[in-house]
């Protein structure tokens, strides 16, 4: 039985993640076996994400470790991918997405976004903190890095009375229980490849390897909406660290992208959605018509602000 290599950062979440692509080779009859490490943006805890600058802090030193060939396949949370990635990789499967909103967390079930109350709300994305005050200019965001463990602890600490995250790590790590808002997928539009986990290998690796690694993790339909948003991104120049966001759906055979560029105090804000079945072509036309619309201007003072 051939074993697979996959490579991971090392926390919890990333763990878990790397266990169920694992489980899931197992249905094409392939081993696994887990090589863990801590990356850049595990490290660094002290300064936003925005702040950090290289975009692709999570999955740097795991490319490297697959040119090396020290590792035959890496899991990434899809969102964390930044949009261009080294000539010699290729991603070859994208896990079925989870539901990819986000959610409000706190310990008193009356604490959400609609509470008049202003709140103190943990966050490190600069696409909630924009959408934050956007909708909500009520309450106000605080800083919160960390893994998953972490944040709940400065929650449970007092940094703050509510926090922001992705329902599909939240449910990972069966933290559901301190969920007191899921946010609509219409208003809170997720980051790009939100909930989805991407591999990642050599364009070297083995032929057959990569195929029955692709049969056992790839999921078509989640597949077209996460190369739908990921085209859109690499179009607009985005990433992670920008309140950029895309969420395609995929629907009777057919597919609607809807994305925006935010500015960072919430203020302005560029949308547009389209549908169509090519998703590379739908991606583009999406971003072009965000671009016309004003969105590289905004990229660019939101660079700026961020000083990135
Ligand atoms: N950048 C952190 C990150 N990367 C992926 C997830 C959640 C899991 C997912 O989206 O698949 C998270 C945590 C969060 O945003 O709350």
């Amino acid at each position: 039985m051939k074993t697979v290599r996959i490579g991971t950062r090392n926390s919890a979440l990333a763990l878990w993640q790397a266990h169920h692509v694992g489980a899931l080779l197992a249905t094409q009859g392939l081993g696994y076996e887990i090589v863990a490490i801590t990356t850049k943006g595990d490290q660094i805890l002290d300064r936003s994400l925005s702040k950090i600058g290289s975009k692709g802090v999570f999955t740097e030193e795991l490319e490297a470790m697959l040119c090396a060939g020290e590792i035959d396949i890496a899991q990434h949370s899809a969102k964390d991918l930044p949009s261009h990635l080294p000539a010699e990789l290729e991603l070859i499967a994208f896990t079925e997405r989870e539901a990819a909103q986000d959610v409000v967390l706190s310990l008193d079930p009356a604490k959400t976004l609609a509470s008049s109350e202003p709140l103190r709300i943990g966050t490190s994305s600069t696409r909630r903190r924009a959408f934050l005050r956007h909708f909500y200019p009520q309450h106000t965001a605080v800083e919160m890095r960390g893994n998953l463990q972490t944040r709940l602890e400065k929650l449970k600490n007092g940094e703050c009375d509510a926090m922001l995250l992705a329902f599909a790590g939240v449910h990972r790590m069966e933290m559901e229980s301190y969920i007191t808002q899921h946010l609509s997928l219409d208003q809170f539009v997720p980051a790009v490849g939100q909930g989805s986990v991407a591999i990642q290998c050599a364009l070297t690796l083995d032929a057959e390897v990569k195929e029955l690694i692709r049969k056992a993790c790839n999921h078509p339909a989640t597949e077209a909406t996460l190369l739908a948003e990921r085209h859109l991104l690499a179009h607009l120049e985005g990433g992670c660290s920008v309140p950029v966001y895309g969420h395609a759906i995929h629907e009777n055979g057919q597919l609607t992208l809807q994305a925006g560029v935010l500015s960072l105090d919430g203020v302005e804000n560029i949308v547009h959605s389209a549908t169509g079945s090519d998703p590379a072509l739908l991606g583009k036309e999406v971003a072009m018509e965000l671009i016309h619309l004003g969105a590289h201007q905004l990229l660019r003072k939101i660079r700026q602000e961020l000083g990135s």
